[in-house]
């Protein structure tokens, strides 16, 4: 494929009378140690499809790029953060966002030859190909970009809008808030954000604790493992990553959840069966299963969960910035997945995760952080959890119709395992998996097969 870049823009937010930089220039808002964990990791980047095939040169670039040029501006106003930059000054504990006048978020727009079929399908497609339709987010020892944006043209096929967010600025479930706000915006052609959709930036519900955020950066810091530039804000070496790598993405219906759960039922009613609880010990076990191997490596897993809703007093639905808790299992046999009743053993496993969640104390987020962070190097598997089957990712409609596809493509830097709703049906999951063609070949049949046991 080729990709052609027409411009790069910046879009600044639109002018705002109220707004908080008039007076003071500046912005500064502290992260807080929800936020810290995430401070030198590699960007979230998702690519949402729109398949027009009106989109021409002409449709592209008189109406589409101006359209979400000028929502974007708008919703802006609202998503300042989005706008700054990452920096830690050194007079300063921890590192800040800082937003300054003028400061903008840029915008790649760019053509590509490539097949949009393919591309925003469910089969296997490399990954260094999704990857062009993402935009880089620059970041140096001193500055980390906060968003950054590309919106590709594949004429008279559709369009794509990338997204590229640092996590220390802020998760998913802000992330995709902020995109289905600039949908709304775009779609509607309102001037102002609902309330419903309006972000909250009340750090102060987050207790400050000295402690707590010194821990965090002491476990960063001793990740990284540099000591030379203790306040380098480059995030950890990228993984290489050959041509021969793919994401695919796989569904379970509603039916294939309800049959799932079926099978464990019969095992024990007191457990958490959720969609979530399912979908992660099923694809969990057949990973483990397709990379065989010595029978008593060490495998972990982990994921988190949203904690808003589970402080103790709860935040704000509409929280901006980080908010997740850890919770995880490490140092496993691999055994134990690979067996029968492996599937069982992982769904009590996570269910028992999701079920502690409500009672892990705020004090404990830096240990617990600790703690799973460094099984990801001890362990030959190491499985995560990017996105969410709560986000309502497919409902991001600027206009042209919901997205076709929705991929979570920086999935590519772990072990991760993406979720989502299913675009088509309530109940059911969509899951990305990015692993070399071969494995990926070993993997999917353990996947479909195993549904039909
Ligand atoms: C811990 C969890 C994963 C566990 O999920 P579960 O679905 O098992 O458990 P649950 O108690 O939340 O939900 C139980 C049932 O109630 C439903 N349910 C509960 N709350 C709901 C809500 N607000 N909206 C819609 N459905 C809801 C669920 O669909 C489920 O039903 P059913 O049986 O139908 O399923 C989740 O609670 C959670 O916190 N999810 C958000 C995680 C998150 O924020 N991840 C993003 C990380 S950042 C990231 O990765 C970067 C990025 O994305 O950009």
């Amino acid at each position: 494929m080729t990709l052609r870049i027409i411009e790069t823009a910046r879009v600044t937010p639109a002018v705002d009378s109220d707004s908080v930089l008039n007076s003071a220039n500046s912005l500064t808002i502290p992260l807080t140690f929800f936020d810290l964990p995430w401070l030198l990791f590699h960007p979230v980047k998702r690519v949402f499809f729109y398949k027009l095939t009106e989109s021409t040169r002409e449709h592209f670039n008189s109406i589409i790029v101006p359209k979400l040029k000028l929502s974007l501006s708008l919703v802006l106003r609202n998503y300042l953060p989005l706008t700054g930059c990452v920096t830690w000054n050194p007079n300063e504990p921890k590192p800040s966002i800082v937003v300054t006048q003028n400061d903008a978020v840029l915008v790649t727009i760019a053509e590509t030859n490539a097949d949009f079929s393919h591309l925003s399908g469910y089969g296997q497609r490399p990954v260094s190909e999704l990857h062009a339709l993402l935009p880089k987010l620059p970041v140096s020892d001193d500055s980390a970009t906060a968003f950054s944006i590309q919106i590709t043209l594949f004429p008279n096929q559709g369009f794509t809008i990338g997204v590229a967010a640092h996590h220390a600025v802020l998760d998913g479930k802000t992330s995709s808030m902020f995109i289905k706000t600039w949908a709304c915006i775009c779609k509607q052609q309102l001037q102002n954000i609902p309330e419903t959709l309006t972000p909250s930036y009340d750090r102060p519900l987050i207790k400050d604790m000295i402690e707590l955020d010194e821990n965090m950066i002491e476990m960063v810091r001793s990740l990284k493992g540099d000591k030379t530039n203790i306040r380098s804000l480059t995030p950890f070496p990228a993984r290489e990553l050959g041509d021969d790598v793919v994401l695919a993405t796989l569904v379970l219906s509603r039916d294939d959840i309800k049959r799932l759960r079926e099978r464990v039922k019969s095992v024990s009613l007191t457990l958490h069966l959720s969609t979530f609880v399912i979908a992660y010990a099923y694809t969990w076990t057949c990973f483990v299963k397709a990379r065989g191997g010595n029978r008593e490596r060490s495998v972990s897993l982990l994921f988190v969960g949203d904690f808003r809703e589970r402080l103790d007093p709860k935040l704000p639905v509409n929280y901006f910035g980080n908010c997740v808790f850890p919770a995880g299992c490490y140092n496993r046999k691999a055994v134990e997945f690979m067996e029968e009743k492996g599937f069982v053993t992982a769904v009590e496993i996570i269910s028992d995760l999701v079920k502690g969640l409500s009672s892990r104390k705020v004090e404990t987020i830096a240990e617990s952080f600790a703690e799973g962070f460094s099984f990801a190097s001890r362990s030959t598997q190491f499985g995560t959890i990017a996105g969410s089957t709560r986000f309502g990712i497919y409902e991001s409609d600027f206009g042209w119709g919901r997205p076709v596809k929705v991929d979570i493509v920086s999935i590519d830097q772990g072990e991760a395992i993406s979720m989502a709703e299913r675009r088509d049906e309530s109940g059911g999951v969509e899951i990305g998996m990015c692993l070399k063609k071969s494995e990926m070949d070993m993997f999917l049949p353990f996947f479909n097969n195993d549904l039909q046991s």
